[in-house]
């Protein structure tokens, strides 16, 4: 099966899985998908009476997770994504519905209907592709369902309490684990088994080639085997065909990129035109070998040179000059950017490969998202961000097999300096501090909203964010709340410099900046306490140090509000916060926590209710209250 046409298509889009399912996450992550994971608010509550098959409800449920997901970041985060893919997976058995059990006696009662029977799975998956126009989210959808066959053995009431006290059912449909324990139960399965954990990979990517790689009817390759039925192959996707009539015509189709290999068409010994994808180094009719591209790794070999043409377009100003007047050619932004045409040339190029940049022969432009989030004057920009990253953290990186060896942070090797205190570096001088405060800034701006409305906060009047730096979430909160006075309590060399930061038309007055330093001083009096992408600096005696100061000045009915990049228990998935904290390691003691971690650092300082949020942004967020 050969996916890499349909993988390099996709490599740069912006594709969001609109699901919390970690098995969702995982079987789209082994095939090479890259994506990000936005789920869905969408409370699965459709009337099941009103669909005439019980498909039809899950690609209703599928369609709506992802139709909220679509919305909320068009809306919400002005991030139209390019393709959103929701699921929703179901057990049926005599004709009812078992979706997630509420509680253990629910379990017992989907288990026991299923014990000895068997039942369907059905998992309804949508693909939704999304453009924007006049600011409108347009969307086209397509959608299909997969049902697999699962026969229980007859199981005891021991065995059933055994395994409902496991805990495995609860968030499951039908109350089991076909991939886990719940695997005991199972006599047979007839179908695909992924579809019952949460998703049919092989139809999916059969849709996906579909959509992208349309083939000509005479090019289908039909393989005969002894035993096997003939199947239509991916061998026979050919890229060259993507704009053949049969691809314009498909619903949901969308114009795509080029590809990240080409297609070799060519006549075999009994005269069949088999269009087959191979390596670029490699277009001499080698007819199977695209199979073996590692595209994912060949990718994370490039990623460095990918980071660093983005960064050194962000310093050049590059976007900024293009934000400003486009199209512009490589002579005219290198006159601008005082660099050479030749060099110029090749890294705007490589912006456009890399989705940052469109270029026409008139020249090149932004994109919208460039615009947004590239230039450094936009509301959402993470300029800030960038520069820090290819000032401060790259050369960090430079040192990241000492780290690992070490087991400790690389500043001395970096910047030739040795770090008593981790903000020591930063506000050493003013450039550096201003640097490291825009990149704060950037990170708070595009979160703030996300973290915000996590969870209501509106039953605390006063809130103090520790290590509020510029202030960004504190103005976003009282937007929100327009009843709460934030402080913003942060070091004095970040106070004396956060006036630039300020939005001009806001109710400054509900906002007030105090300078101090939370290990040593007194804290501020406040219902909610809030330390935003604070913990994650420190070792565990540090937190446990400023959670204890927290607890003692907390009220009972106080709260403590953290945001930070949440690892998932078993520390597999999400490359985003794991890498982060690689990042905590080459600069700090801290690093990158679990929901699971933060709760036991709160507990133990008497703070209980814990609530933990994902929120599909760069922030989670996690809040407990005081007993
Ligand atoms: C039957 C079965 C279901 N499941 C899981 C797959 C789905 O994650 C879950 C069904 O619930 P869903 O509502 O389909 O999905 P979800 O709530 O986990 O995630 P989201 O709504 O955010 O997309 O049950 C298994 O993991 N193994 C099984 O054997």
């Amino acid at each position: 099966m050969v996916l890499s046409p349909v993988l390099g298509k996709l490599v740069s889009k912006r594709v969001v899985l609109a699901s919390a399912s970690p098995r969702r996450q995982e079987i789209l992550t082994n095939v090479g998908l890259r994506f990000e994971v936005v789920p869905s608010w969408f409370k699965e509550t459709l009337e099941k009476s009103s669909f005439a098959a019980p498909y039809e409800y899950a690609i209703e449920t599928a369609k709506q997770k992802a139709l909220e997901v679509a919305n909320r970041m068009h809306v919400k985060h002005l991030r139209t994504p390019d393709i959103v893919i929701g699921a929703d997976t179901i057990v049926t058995v005599d004709e009812q519905i078992l979706e997630k059990p509420v509680d253990k006696q629910d379990a017992y009662r989907m288990l026991s209907r299923l014990s000895g029977k068997e039942h369907s799975v059905f998992t309804g998956v949508v693909i939704i592709h999304c453009s924007s126009k006049d600011n409108q989210l347009e969307t086209e959808i397509t959608d299909f369902y997969e049902e697999t066959k699962v026969k229980f053995s007859d199981l005891s009431e021991e065995l059933l309490w055994e395994y409902i006290h496991s805990g495995e059912p609860m968030d499951k449909a039908g109350g089991y684990g076909i991939q886990a324990l719940g695997g005991m139960l199972v006599e047979y399965v007839h179908g695909d088994f992924l579809n019952v954990v949460g998703f049919p990979l092989n139809h999916f990517c059969k849709k996906l080639a579909e959509l992208y790689c349309p083939p000509l009817k005479h090019t289908i390759q039909h393989i005969k085997h002894d035993s096997i039925p003939s199947v239509d192959t991916f061998e026979s996707l050919s890229d060259g065909e993507s704009e053949s009539s049969s691809f314009k015509e498909h619903k949901g189709a969308i114009k795509l990129d080029s590809p990240s290999g080409v297609i070799c068409n060519s006549e075999n010994s009994s005269g069949v035109r088999t269009g087959s994808v191979v390596p670029l180094e490699n277009q001499n009719g080698v007819s199977d070998s695209a199979a073996k591209v590692p595209s994912k790794i060949l990718d994370l070999m490039d990623g460095f040179r990918a980071s660093k043409a983005l960064f050194v377009a962000s310093k050049l100003k590059m976007f900024d000059h293009l934000k400003k007047k486009s199209p512009l050619k490589a002579v005219d932004i290198a006159n601008e950017a005082g660099t050479s045409v030749c060099g110029t040339e090749r890294l705007l190029d490589a912006c456009t490969a890399l989705g940052l940049l469109e270029k026409t022969p008139q020249g090149y432009s932004n994109t919208d998202s460039a615009n947004t989030y590239l230039a450094s004057d936009g509301e959402y920009s993470l300029h800030g961000y960038i520069i820090h990253s290819n000032d401060h953290l790259w050369p960090l990186f430079t040192h990241l097999e000492s780290a690992v060896k070490e087991g400790s942070r690389q500043n001395h090797r970096a910047f030739g300096k040795k770090t008593e205190d981790l903000f020591n570096d930063y506000y050493q001088s003013q450039e550096v501090k201003q640097r490291f405060m825009a990149a704060m800034h950037s990170i708070a701006r595009l979160t703030a909203r996300d973290v915000a409305t996590a969870f209501d906060l509106s039953e605390f009047k006063t809130a103090c964010d520790l290590g509020g730096c510029t202030g960004a979430l504190a103005h976003e909160l009282i937007q929100i709340y327009p009843n709460m006075k934030v402080t913003v309590f942060d070091l004095p060399e970040v106070i004396a410099n956060t006036s630039c930061f300020q939005p001009s038309e806001q109710r400054v007055a509900s906002v007030t900046f105090v300078s101090g330093n939370f290990f040593t001083d007194d804290l501020p009096e406040a219902d909610l306490y809030i330390l935003s992408r604070v913990l994650h600096d420190w070792p565990d005696e540090k937190i446990h140090i400023l959670l204890k100061k927290i607890s003692a000045v907390c009220r009972p009915g106080c709260g403590i509000l953290l945001a930070e990049m949440l690892l998932d228990d078993e520390k597999k998935n999400g490359r985003t916060a794991l890498l982060q904290s690689l990042n905590m390691l080459v600069q700090t003691e801290g690093k990158e926590r679990s929901g699971s971690d933060y709760r036991g650092l709160l507990e133990q300082h008497g703070f209980s209710k814990v609530k933990i949020k994902l929120t599909g942004n760069l922030l989670d967020a996690v809040l407990c209250v005081k007993i």
